[in-house]
């Protein structure tokens, strides 16, 4: 029996409750129909090709499914079947769903923008050790935002420059200091080394403070290097580590999971290069998906925006955030960070729009104040506590002078 790619496409086909269900946006190539289009999308993401073949029995078992075609919106839908994918395995999932797809010239255009995930996928991925959990887990962040700070500039101070920051930051009142995201073994600001004195510069801010410190500290490195830095967080008594998901890949991070499973170290997730895919609206996949893929990789935060109010190009931050702390079969929710060019004077309008249950982070917005990394953060962090107490930032700062110099700065303005 021959199978062409018209036969990936059947418009009466009902999902079934173990399919996994993929919507993408697609601009079928010039020589190309809607249907025909929708079709090799299907057939190149599970398991057909350009030309006709010959296959005898169960290989159609493992074809996919498109099912539903809106060429106004652009949208169409495609039904993967369970066995098509190795439990377990985001690489082998993704170089079905965005692999050859990206690509081919069947479409000029294609976007992965959401995945409707049935619970046998699901239930093959770890998931978050903690999500949102790890403000009163293992932070004091209670109702308020967790915060989060940066040392500025991003590399190239020494490391005892770095601890110095660190604790500046923690007993101005932030509660994680975090590497940022290229900062990771360098001849100036050596890994271990880093390690152990902002820990100990934090044990000292914990003692000052009473109130619980932590380091999002960037793990990302090839292979095996990076699970021994995860041993190397836990054996010196970090409770966090960072590692860069996209750059590192999926596959990479899937191990930390399972090496932070057994320190009970929870997981930042920096979004760096994720722009590639998701910045060009018309093409690539979705931060939305992303977000996803993050959360059953077992992620516990994720950076996903600033609605719009920070440095960078945003998506649609809340429809994610929803679906990151929504429920999807039982899967612990992820704390949404906020970053990104954020300032005491944006934390009301902030938490406006994406509510308090979040992480916000400040690197230019707390090491930038005239009066240094201190002075910053507690402007930060005083900015953080009215906000997430339903307070305006120009109320808040009437009794915190920092607050006031910082607003002097900055405004309430988003920076260019
Ligand atoms: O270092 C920073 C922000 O520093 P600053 O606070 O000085 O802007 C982060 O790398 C960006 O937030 C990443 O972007 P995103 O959070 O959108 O992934
Ligand atoms: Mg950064």
């Amino acid at each position: 029996m021959g199978i062409t790619y018209e036969d990936f496409l059947d418009l009466e086909y009902d999902p079934l409750d173990d399919d996994l269900v993929c919507e993408f946006y697609i601009e079928p190539a010039d020589r190309m129909d809607w249907e025909a289009a929708a079709s090799r999308v299907a057939s190149e993401s599970s398991n057909g090709t350009w030309a006709e073949l010959q296959v005898e029995g169960s290989v159609r078992d493992l074809s996919a499914t498109a099912f539903s075609i809106d060429e106004e919106a652009g949208h169409i839908e495609v039904a993967y079947p369970d066995a098509l994918f190795e439990p377990g395995s985001m690489p082998q999932v993704l170089s079905c769903i965005a692999g050859n797809i990206m690509g081919m010239k069947a479409v000029d255009r294609i976007r992965l923008l959401d995945c409707e995930w049935p619970v046998t996928l699901v239930e093959s991925f770890p998931g978050p050790q903690y999500g949102s959990a790890v403000k009163s887990e293992i932070l004091d962040a209670g109702d308020r935002p967790a915060t989060a700070t940066v040392p500025k500039p991003k590399v190239g101070l020494t490391t005892d420059q770095h601890a110095t920051v660190g604790y500046e930051a923690w007993t101005g009142g932030v509660d994680l200091l975090k590497d940022d995201e290229n900062l990771t073994d360098q001849s100036f600001n050596p890994f271990e080394d880093r390690l152990t004195e902002s820990l100990a510069q934090r044990d000292r801010a914990e003692d000052e403070t009473g109130e619980t410190k932590s380091y999002l500290l960037n793990v990302t490195a090839p292979g095996s290097e990076m699970l021994e830095r995860v041993d190397m967080a836990a054996e010196h008594g970090c409770e966090f580590v960072m590692v860069d998901v996209v750059t590192t890949g999926w596959a990479a991070v899937q191990q930390v999971r399972e090496r932070c499973e057994r320190h009970g170290l929870a997981i930042h997730a920096h979004r760096a290069m994720h722009a590639a895919f998701d910045r060009v609206p018309d093409h690539g996949v979705s931060m939305r998906v992303i977000a996803q893929i993050a959360r059953l990789c077992g992620v516990d935060h994720i950076h996903t925006g600033t609605a719009g109010l920070g440095k960078l190009e945003n998506e649609d931050t809340e429809g994610i955030n929803d679906w990151l702390q929504g429920e999807c079969h039982g899967l612990t929710d992820v704390l949404p960070v906020a970053s990104g060019g954020l300032h005491p004077g944006l934390l009301d309008q902030l938490l406006d729009e994406l509510g308090a249950n979040i992480a916000v982070q400040a690197g230019g917005g707390i090491h930038g104040h005239p009066d240094g990394t201190h002075a910053g953060a507690i402007a930060f962090r005083h900015a953080v506590d009215a906000a997430a107490q339903g307070h305006s930032v120009e109320d808040a700062a009437t009794d915190c002078p920092e607050l006031e110099r910082a607003l002097e700065k900055w405004g309430t303005e988003t920076p260019r």
